[in-house]
C-alpha cells in the first residue's frame, strides 16, 4: 500500500525525538503552566491525561503529520463502512454495526445488516429475560441459577472481562466461565454447580476450536450423565457464526444466537457472544453498555484528530512504541473490577497488532504491537512497581480510574484507590534526586555514612511516562466507552504500522502442531521424525504417567 510522505514524516518524528532527549517532565510542568490542558482531552466526563508524557506540542504535529500520511482517518471511514479491509480473510470489518442503532444503515456484502443485528439482540433479550425470571427452566422444572460460557479467546475473554466490571449490576444467575482445555478448568467449575439449575451457553464463533468442543462433550456428558439424554435441550444455548455445526452438536434452533463473518473474534463482545453479560446485569443494561460503545464510535468518527480519543491514544502509544522504542505497556486499571481488563486487552492488542509483515506483504520496517501486560492497582504496587519505577527498562503506564466507586459506605477505601493511583504517575513522572534522597535521610536523622551508603538505591530517574483515562463511574455505559476506546485506539496504531490487525495467522502453526502431537502424547504413534528436543520431552513425559 502507497503510503506517500509516510517515510520522511518517521524520520522527521524520529529526529525530533532524538533533538528532544533529554526530556525533564518536571521542568517541563514548571515551565508550561498549560501543560495539563494542552495534553488531555475529554469527552464528556471521561479524561484523557497524556501531559504526563515525554512531548511537546511540536510532537503532537508531528504525529498528527504522520497519521495523515498513514491514511488514518481514510482508513477508518474504509472500516466504518463496510470496506473489506481484512484483505487476508476477504472480510469487512463491522464490530462498530452491533452498537448502532437500528434505523441508521450499514452496508456490508451490499445490503443493509442492522435488521439482522437488531433482530440477534431482541431475540438475545427475550432468552435472557426468560432465564432471568424463571420463565425458560431446566428440564427438571427448576429455576436456572447458574450459567456457564464455554469458550476461549474472544469468546470468553470480552463476557468474563465485562461480567466482573460490571459486578455491581449484577442480578441474574451467577455467570462462570471455562476455557482452558486443561480438565482442571471445568472439573473445579462443575464441583460447585446443580446440572439440574446449571444453563450452558456453548460459544464460538467457528465451532471447531478444540478447547471449546472438548469442554462443550464434557458438559454434555455431565447434564447427561445426571438427567438424561433428553435434559440436554434444556440446559445448553449456543453463539456462533457456524449454525450449521452447533445444529450438529443437538442444540435447538431457539437457543442458537449467530453472528457474523464481519465480526472479529477478538471484537465480538457487543455480539451474542455477550449474552452471559445479558444473563448477568440484563438487557437494560447491556444496552446502555452498547450505547456507550456506539458513543465512541461517533466520537472516533467524527472529532478532529487532535480532540479524538482513540486517534491520541493510538499515536501516543506509536510514539511510545515507535519513536521511543519502549517494548511493551502495561494496563493498570485502580478498579479491582476490572482485574480482567490487561488479560481482555492482551487479546484485542496483541492479536491484533502482533504482526511481521505489512498489509502487502512485506516485512514491517518499523517495530509493531508492544507487549501489553497489566494487574489491578493498587496490588500492582507490591509486586511489579519496583521494575516500573527503578528497573533499567521504561515501561510507560496506562493508568484507569473511576472518581465513584460503587460502595459510598466505603468512600475512604475509594480515596485511598485513588490518591495511590495518582500518586504513582506522579512518582513515575517527577522520580527522586540523589540530592533529594539524601535530604530526607538526613532529616530523618540518619548517619551520613549510611545516608551515602543506601541514598543511590533510593534515587528515581522519574521521566517514566504514564497516561490516565478518568471517569466518574465505571457504569455499563462507561464500560462501553472504554473498550470501544481501546478498540479503535488498537486500530490507529494498526494503520501507522501498515498492517492488518484483523487477521490472527500467527495462531495456526501451534494448533497444527498440536493435532499431529495429540496421538503421539497419547502413545498411538512414537516420536520418531521429531526434533530431538521434542521427542525427548514425550519420552520423559510417558515414563512419568
Ligand atoms: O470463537 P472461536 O472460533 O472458538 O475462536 C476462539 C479464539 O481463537 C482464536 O481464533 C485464536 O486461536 C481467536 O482469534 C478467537 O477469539
Amino acid at each position: 500500500m502507497e503510503r506517500p510522505g509516510f517515510d520522511a514524516a518517521l524520520s522527521a518524528l524520529k529526529a525530533h525525538r532524538e533533538a528532544l532527549m533529554p526530556f525533564d517532565m518536571r521542568k517541563a510542568f514548571a515551565s508550561e503552566p498549560d501543560r495539563f490542558k494542552a495534553f488531555s482531552l475529554r469527552l464528556d466526563d471521561l479524561l484523557f491525561d497524556f501531559s504526563k508524557c515525554a512531548l511537546t506540542s511540536e510532537t503532537v504535529s508531528l504525529l498528527e503529520a504522520l497519521a495523515r500520511t498513514a491514511g488514518v482517518e481514510r482508513r477508518r471511514e474504509a472500516m466504518l463502512s463496510g470496506e473489506k479491509i481484512n484483505a487476508t480473510e476477504n472480510r469487512a470489518v463491522l464490530h462498530t454495526a452491533l452498537r448502532n442503532p437500528a434505523d441508521r444503515p450499514v452496508i456490508a456484502d451490499g445490503r443493509d445488516v442492522m435488521g439482522e443485528v437488531h433482530a440477534v439482540l431482541d431475540a438475545m433479550a427475550t432468552f435472557a429475560d426468560g432465564v432471568r425470571s424463571g420463565a425458560i427452566k431446566g428440564a427438571t422444572g427448576q429455576k436456572i441459577t447458574d450459567i456457564v460460557n464455554i469458550g476461549i479467546g474472544g469468546s470468553d475473554l470480552g463476557p468474563a472481562m465485562a461480567t466482573l466490571a460490571l459486578a455491581p449490576y449484577h442480578d441474574g444467575p451467577r455467570a462462570h466461565y471455562v476455557s482452558n482445555v486443561d480438565g482442571a478448568h471445568i472439573a473445579d467449575t462443575l464441583k460447585a454447580l446443580d446440572p439440574a439449575t446449571t444453563l450452558f451457553i456453548i460459544a464460538s464463533k467457528t465451532f471447531t476450536t478444540i478447547e471449546t468442543m472438548t469442554n462443550a462433550d464434557t458438559a454434555r456428558r455431565w447434564i447427561a450423565g445426571t438427567l438424561g439424554d433428553d435434559a440436554v435441550s434444556s440446559h445448553f444455548a449456543a453463539v456462533s457464526t457456524a449454525l450449521d455445526k452447533v445444529a450438529a452438536f443437538g442444540i435447538p434452533q431457539d437457543r442458537v444466537f449467530g453472528f457474523w463473518d464481519w465480526v472479529g473474534g477478538r471484537y465480538s463482545l457487543w455480539s451474542a457472544i455477550g449474552l452471559p453479560v445479558m444473563i448477568a446485569v440484563g438487557p437494560e443494561n447491556f444496552r446502555a453498555f452498547l450505547a456507550g460503545a456506539h458513543e465512541m464510535d461517533e466520537h472516533f468518527a467524527t472529532a478532529p484528530m487532535l480532540q479524538n480519543l482513540p486517534l491520541m491514544l493510538g499515536l501516543v502509544g506509536y510514539w511510545h512504541r515507535v519513536a521511543c522504542g519502549y517494548p511493551a505497556r502495561a494496563v493498570i486499571p485502580y478498579d479491582q473490577r476490572l482485574s480482567r481488563l490487561p488479560a481482555y486487552l492482551q487479546q484485542l492488542d496483541m492479536e491484533s497488532n502482533g504482526k511481521g509483515v505489512t498489509i502487502d506483504g512485506e516485512p514491517v520496517a518499523t517495530p509493531t504491537g508492544p507487549l501489553v501486560w497489566g494487574e489491578p492497582g493498587t496490588n500492582g504496587q507490591h509486586a511489579f512497581f519496583q521494575l516500573l519505577h527503578q528497573g533499567t527498562d521504561v515501561i510507560p503506564v496506562e493508568f484507569l480510574v473511576a472518581a465513584q466507586g460503587h460502595e459510598p459506605e466505603l468512600s475512604h477505601h475509594h480515596d485511598l484507590l485513588v490518591a495511590n493511583c495518582f500518586a504513582q504517575s506522579e512518582a513515575l513522572m517527577k522520580g527522586r534526586t540523589l540530592e533529594e534522597a539524601r535530604t530526607q535521610m538526613l532529616a530523618k536523622g540518619m548517619a551520613a555514612e549510611d545516608v551515602e551508603a543506601i541514598a543511590p538505591h533510593r534515587v528515581f530517574s522519574g521521566n517514566r511516562p504514564s497516561v490516565t483515562l478518568l471517569y466518574r463511574t465505571l457504569d455499563p455505559f462507561t464500560l462501553g466507552r472504554l473498550v470501544a476506546l481501546y478498540e479503535h485506539r488498537v486500530f490507529v496504531e494498526a494503520q501507522l504500522f501498515g498492517i492488518n490487525a484483523f487477521d490472527q495467522w500467527g495462531v495456526e502453526l501451534g494448533k497444527e502442531l498440536a493435532t499431529g502431537l495429540l496421538p503421539v502424547v497419547e502413545g498411538k504413534q512414537d516420536a520418531a521424525g521429531r526434533d530431538a528436543s521434542t521427542a525427548g520431552l514425550v519420552r520423559h513425559m510417558r515414563g512419568l504417567k
